[in-house]
């Protein structure tokens, strides 16, 4: 019989990033008995979040400030002192990136795994007694095997004589369903919270931890494989119905139909459901493509060609979305945007967060780029440096080249064209009688988010496309 969980009074998490930040803000602000401290071997992160000011900690999500703000120095605390934070813990979660790997064996498509590995070494090397190591980053499944042989070596590598207590591991898979832009709503009020493993006390012990503010029946408990597997599958699907309505998009500018009443008419079917049928510029973020990859890969290396093919065509669908929406933005303004100032506004791969990882802006204005387009970028949250890593280029007013401005409106001052890629909620209320005023005619909105108001800009003078609209 498992011996009965014991209740958590110290949590470490390894990576102070979009995920681990967030996550364990709520937990500490939901459980003030439990210390949890966050490392990150990134000592300009960790000084961010300990930055008094709340509006420059590193990751911006709504309502985050107010969770730290509440918990931080009680009982919520973010350190470089990695070992330090793992000896003193019941509990570690590994909450670092796993990126897709750029080079060697399953380049492009295969989970990097080498930050997994490596904080699980450090765990193996510094834990004290007994230690629930939770896997919270998304993980190619059967990854516990890895961070349970690496654990397991922990023992075999102790010096001889070493009479300290010995090292004893359980190790579990809780993959992180939050949002970007959404998440600290998403951690108060899960749809689900998964909680794979073999060790039943353990599963208990971190349940337990949820179990705070998380109605026991949304808290699933699987085997260690599905717990992987369904974070992988989760993403692929909900991509797939990205892709599978951009697809529609498409067809719908062909041929008159309109992709929002196509989703409407189809969302109110109760099998398919409302949620994540809008149309757009394609999906962006630092999982979807990433963890489809990752399925692709592991049905690959399972001998599941077929299947891999199914879901490769996900992606393939969304790199094709983005290029779609440049090529037609350089056949209506006449073939070419060679010295052609566009505005772009947005740059993030969603509203409410500052980030950019894989952001449809991206390939959006490189493609534009390279026809010798001049961009004006705006983003309220993404900072000039982020771009300038994204486009490889610092700005500068060439043909080809990039700017950034600090409104809409100065954005577009002399542009052909405004396109719209990120859906802030301030672009639905814009004043398109001001905007085309400064614009040189004949002049263009692109709307790939249909958010603006296109009656508007029409009525200003602005010939309008919105994604999906025939
Ligand atoms: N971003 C999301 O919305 C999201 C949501 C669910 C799941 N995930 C998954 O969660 C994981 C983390 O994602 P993220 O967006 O937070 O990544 P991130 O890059 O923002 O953060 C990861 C952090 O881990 C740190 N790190 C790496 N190795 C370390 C080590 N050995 N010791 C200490 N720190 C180390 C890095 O410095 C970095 O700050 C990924 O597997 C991702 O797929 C992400
Ligand atoms: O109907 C929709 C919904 C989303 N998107 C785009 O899809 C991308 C991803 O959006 P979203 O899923 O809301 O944000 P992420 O933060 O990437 O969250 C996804 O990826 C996380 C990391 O794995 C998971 O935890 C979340 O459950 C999963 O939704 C963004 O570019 C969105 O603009 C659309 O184009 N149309």
């Amino acid at each position: 019989m498992d011996p009965a969980p014991s209740p958590i009074r110290t949590i470490c998490c390894i990576g102070a990033g979009y995920v681990g930040g967030p996550t364990m803000a709520v937990i500490a602000d939901r459980c003030p008995g439990i210390q949890v401290t966050v490392v990150d071997l990134n000592a300009e992160r960790i000084a961010a979040w300990n930055d008094p000011d709340l509006s420059r900690l590193p990751v911006y999500e709504p309502g985050l400030d107010a969770v730290v703000g509440r918990a931080r120095g009680r009982n919520l605390h973010f350190t470089t002192e990695v070992d330090a934070a793992i000896a003193a813990a019941d509990m570690v979660f590994l909450s670092v990136n796993t990126p897709t790997k750029t080079r060697g064996v399953g380049a492009g498509q295969a989970s990097d795994l080498r930050w997994i590995e490596a904080s699980a070494r450090q765990v193996a090397a510094s834990a004290r007694g007994h230690t629930i190591v939770v896997e919270k980053s998304t993980l190619p499944v059967r990854t516990a095997e890895t961070v349970k042989a690496i654990l397991g070596a922990a023992q075999q590598n102790r010096p001889e004589g070493d009479r300290r207590q010995a090292k004893t591991f359980a190790v579990l898979s809780n993959p992180e369903f939050l949002a970007e832009g959404t998440a600290i709503g998403d951690l108060e009020a899960p749809d689900r919270v998964l909680i794979g493993g073999e060790d039943t006390a353990a599963i208990e012990s971190l349940a337990g931890i949820y179990a705070t503010w998380v109605p026991q029946d949304r808290i699933l408990r699987t085997n260690l494989w599905s717990s992987e597997l369904s974070k992988l599958t989760a993403n692929a699907f909900l991509a797939q119905r990205i892709s599978s309505i951009n697809s529609i998009a498409a067809l719908c500018e062909a041929t008159g139909a309109d992709v929002r009443e196509v989703g409407r008419a189809i969302g109110t079917d109760s099998r398919i459901g409302a949620k994540f049928l809008q149309a757009g510029p394609g999906f962006g973020g630092s999982c979807f493509q990433k963890d489809i990859l990752n399925l692709v890969y592991l049905c690959r290396h399972y001998g599941l060609d077929e299947e891999a093919g199914y879901w490769e065509q996900v992606v393939t669908l969304n790199t094709w979305q983005q290029d779609r929406i440049a090529r037609m933005v350089v056949q209506r303004l006449f073939g070419t945007v060679t010295g052609k100032r566009l505005a772009l506004l947005g740059f993030a791969f969603k509203a409410d967060t500052n980030d950019t990882r894989e952001a449809p802006a991206i390939r959006i204005c490189q493609n534009l780029i390279e026809e010798g387009a001049r961009l004006v970028i705006v983003d309220p949250k993404v900072s000039v440096s982020q771009i300038v890593t994204d486009l490889g280029q610092p700005p500068s007013d060439a043909d080809g080249g990039w700017q950034a401005a600090s409104s809409p409106l100065e954005a577009a001052s002399g542009a052909d064209a405004v396109l719209i890629l990120t859906e802030w909620r301030d672009y639905a209320t814009l004043d398109w009688g001001a905007i085309a005023a400064v614009m040189r005619r004949p002049a263009w909105l692109f709307d790939a988010r249909a958010i603006a108001d296109a009656a508007a800009a029409r009525a200003a003078g602005l010939n309008v496309w919105r994604v999906g609209e025939g």
